[in-house]
């Protein structure tokens, strides 16, 4: 519109009487402009005198100088050893941090590094550079190369180097970037490993179900060595440097080194956002990961099983991840770290989500992948503070992290609003498929993966609390996505109940990509996160005893998996089913309503949960071949008993009666 015609003082648009005698529409852009003479017909620009001489110069007015993410002199940068006067100061201090971060451990030079993107800064051979007097042997090739250091780049950057390097990088219809993590589109948890050092080998869980695999110091340093060297062989690297935990005191400060814009933007998203005084202020980061992304492990290399290795120095406050794409891997990784350094604070790491209601109602969401923490911690009626993992301390919750990162399979505006228009610009859309010309995502699309994911800022949740912390919990909701369709949709639970049923962490899904899997197969995964926690599950354990008897919270067991039989002749219970009984648990209502014990579990039904079908609660009642519904609720219950096997030699806390209480609180049979 606006390109072909010009606006009347009546707002409309008409062509200008030189339009029609040139047959060709002329914009005239100020009141009372001269009539054209034949010098204008092709220079229509009668407005104000332009301050630019040539296309670059107009290139070059485009732009706004802006601290402290955008490179600190056109066409040249900041060298290493080079603080000339126009050098800021700010600028060089970060980039001292991060060549520190990036030296090789055993040759003592560090790579040369320079701020900012390389295709700006073809002219950076020839700033002058102060002589370094290194010894001869150290010096390599790798070391007389220069490094881009891309340090915190905004959303807008950032998209534009994935889109102009990273092939699979794409704006979708609403703004976000689509992307693909290569060949894993999941975690890796066995090529999981955690240097086992003289500290470690007595802090830490090791041995039967751990999630720790053991590696030792050397091996690390080899596989630090190697990414360390991939990332410095690049033109550039992404650097982020960002908190974990909204509250204050524990707040964590992170690095994260990567090859990836992709990469970076996830964890921009994901991780709290520093402010731009914050980050001048950064100094040394308590961790940092150095992600090599596809460039693979050796798998020569002792302790190493495959091309895919993630592996955490407690010691070192370090993490590399080699082989895999898959950006989870960061995230899960710090939280892995947090399960570390919070119980030393006599704080509680949980892997769950949190929200809070509008009288400060605080609930917490254990469960495993997929059993809707995400879904029902983002609930338009409550503050989110956060959908995946939380601290519990003497004063409260606090969210690690920044961002949620919500499962995109089948999502639907009609159920899931806030996460669907949380999909917009700045949101990072792993493995999608989307149409090729109008870029629409199709969520039912598993051609990539079924777990295909969208990270987002907290607050493109509108009601997300910022800053994300609460007060102390008052219901603790264990969700269970049972695929036997045994579970209650909802039973109330004491606190050994409670325990029993968090140190067992079951869940059972349906594998629904691979081929031939009908049967639900049972996960147990200890305080429903044993990928993640480094300490034995019992500490944990203790401390949400100890905390929810303080604080009064009720624990309450969730089924958000199937009712009426299996999968295969059952049904996953509706969404709006759910999210009715979490309504109730959260208004207290369900406190107030009359219960009904099960056999074998022993677990408290109500009989009543307003906008839910009675008939649903018990899950007999929704069976119709009830020998069947008895023999898969004693397979299941003999699943948790062999399950529990490992604990039952464990106290729990100081308490002896309480850790009686638990191993009592498992199913009779
Ligand atoms: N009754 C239900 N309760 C919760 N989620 C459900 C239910 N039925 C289907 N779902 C789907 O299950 C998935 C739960 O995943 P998500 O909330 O991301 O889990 P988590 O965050 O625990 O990994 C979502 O895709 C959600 O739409
Ligand atoms: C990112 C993950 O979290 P969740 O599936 O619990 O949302 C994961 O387990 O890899
Ligand atoms: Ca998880
Ligand atoms: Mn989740």
């Amino acid at each position: 519109m606006a390109g072909n015609g010009n606006e009347n003082t009546d707002g409309e648009f008409s062509f200008s009487a030189a339009a029609a005698r040139d047959a060709l529409p002329r914009i005239t852009t100020e009141k009372g402009a001269k009539s054209p003479t034949s010098a204008d017909v092709c220079h229509d620009d009668t407005a104000s005198r332009v301050n630019f001489q040539t296309i670059d110069e107009l290139h070059s007015l485009q732009k706004k100088r802006s601290a402290p993410t955008t490179p600190l002199k056109e066409g040249g940068g900041v060298v290493m050893g080079t603080s000339g006067p126009t050098t800021p100061v700010s600028g060089e201090t970060m980039l001292q941090s991060v060549s520190a971060s990036l030296a090789s451990l055993t040759r003592e030079t560090g790579p040369k590094l320079i701020r900012g993107d390389p295709t700006s800064a073809a002219k950076v051979a020839h700033v002058p550079q102060t002589p370094t007097s290194l010894p001869a042997a150290d010096v390599s090739d790798s070391a007389l190369k220069f490094t881009h250091v891309l340090h915190n780049l905004s959303p807008a950057e950032l998209y534009e180097q994935a889109i102009k390097y990273e092939k699979g990088s794409f704006v979708t219809s609403t703004g976000a970037l689509a992307t693909l993590s290569g060949a894993k589109t999941g975690r890796s948890p066995k090529d999981k490993r955690v240097v086992k050092d003289e500290t470690t080998e007595s802090e830490l869980w090791w041995g039967k179900g751990s999630p720790n695999i053991e590696m030792d110091e050397q091996t690390f340093l080899v596989n630090r060595e190697r990414a360390v060297d991939y990332l410095n062989s690049l033109d550039k690297v992404f650097v982020n440097d960002q908190y974990l935990n909204w509250d204050p005191e524990n707040r964590i400060k992170v690095r994260i080194v990567s090859a990836r814009a992709y990469h970076s933007l996830f964890m921009h998203n994901m991780c709290i956002r520093p402010t731009p005084e914050e980050l001048e202020n950064f100094g040394t980061p308590d961790f940092t990961i150095f992600n090599a992304g596809k460039f693979p492990c050796n798998r020569y290399t002792h302790y190493m099983t495959s091309s895919t290795s993630v592996d955490i120095n407690l010691g070192r406050r370090e993490m590399v991840i080699l082989g895999t794409q898959y950006a989870g891997e960061m995230k899960k990784g710090l939280f892995g770290v947090m399960h570390y350094l919070m119980p030393k604070r006599k704080i509680l790491s949980l892997h769950s989500g949190c929200n809070m209601g509008k009288d400060g109602d605080v609930a917490l969401f254990f469960g495993l992948s997929g059993t809707g923490k995400t879904t029902l911690s983002t609930d338009h009626n409550r503050y989110l503070i956060g959908d995946d993992e939380h601290c519990w301390s003497e004063t409260g919750v606090s969210n690690i992290e920044g961002g949620c990162y919500a499962k995109c399979i089948d999502l639907s505006r009609e159920k899931e609003p806030d996460i669907w228009n949380a999909i917009k610009f700045g949101t990072v859309l792993e493995n999608v498929v989307f149409d090729e010309h109008t870029r629409e995502v199709d969520y039912t699309d598993k051609s990539v993966t079924e777990n295909t994911r969208a990270a987002y800022p907290i607050e493109y949740i509108p009601n997300s609390k910022i800053p994300c912390v609460g007060p102390h919990p008052k219901n603790v909701i264990l969700l269970a996505c049972d695929a036997f369709g045994v579970l209650p949709p909802i039973s109330k639970l004491n606190l050994a109940q409670t325990m029993y049923h968090f140190i067992s962490g079951y869940t059972a899904l349906v594998a629904g990509t691979e081929e031939g899997v009908k049967e639900p197969r049972a996960t147990f995964s200890a305080c429903f996160g044993a990928a993640f926690i480094m300490l034995h599950p019992t500490k944990y354990a203790a401390m949400l005893a100890e905390k929810m008897q303080a604080q009064g919270a009720t624990g309450w067991l969730v089924n958000t998996g199937w009712s009426g039989g299996s999968y295969g002749s059952g049904s996953r219970i509706k969404l709006a089913y759910t999210r009715k009984i979490i309504d109730a648990i959260h208004s207290g209502s369900l406190l107030n309503a009359t219960y009904q014990k099960t056999e074998i579990f022993g677990l408290e039904i109500p009989n009543e949960v307003e906008g839910v079908p009675s008939e649903i609660l018990e899950p007999m009642n929704a069976w119709e071949d009830k020998e069947a519904y008895t023999d898969t609720l004693l397979k299941l219950a003999g699943l948790f008993r062999n399950n529990f096997e490992t604990f039952t030699s464990h106290t729990i806390g100081d308490d002896g009666k309480l850790t009686e209480e638990i191993l009592a609180a498992g199913p009779n049979f």
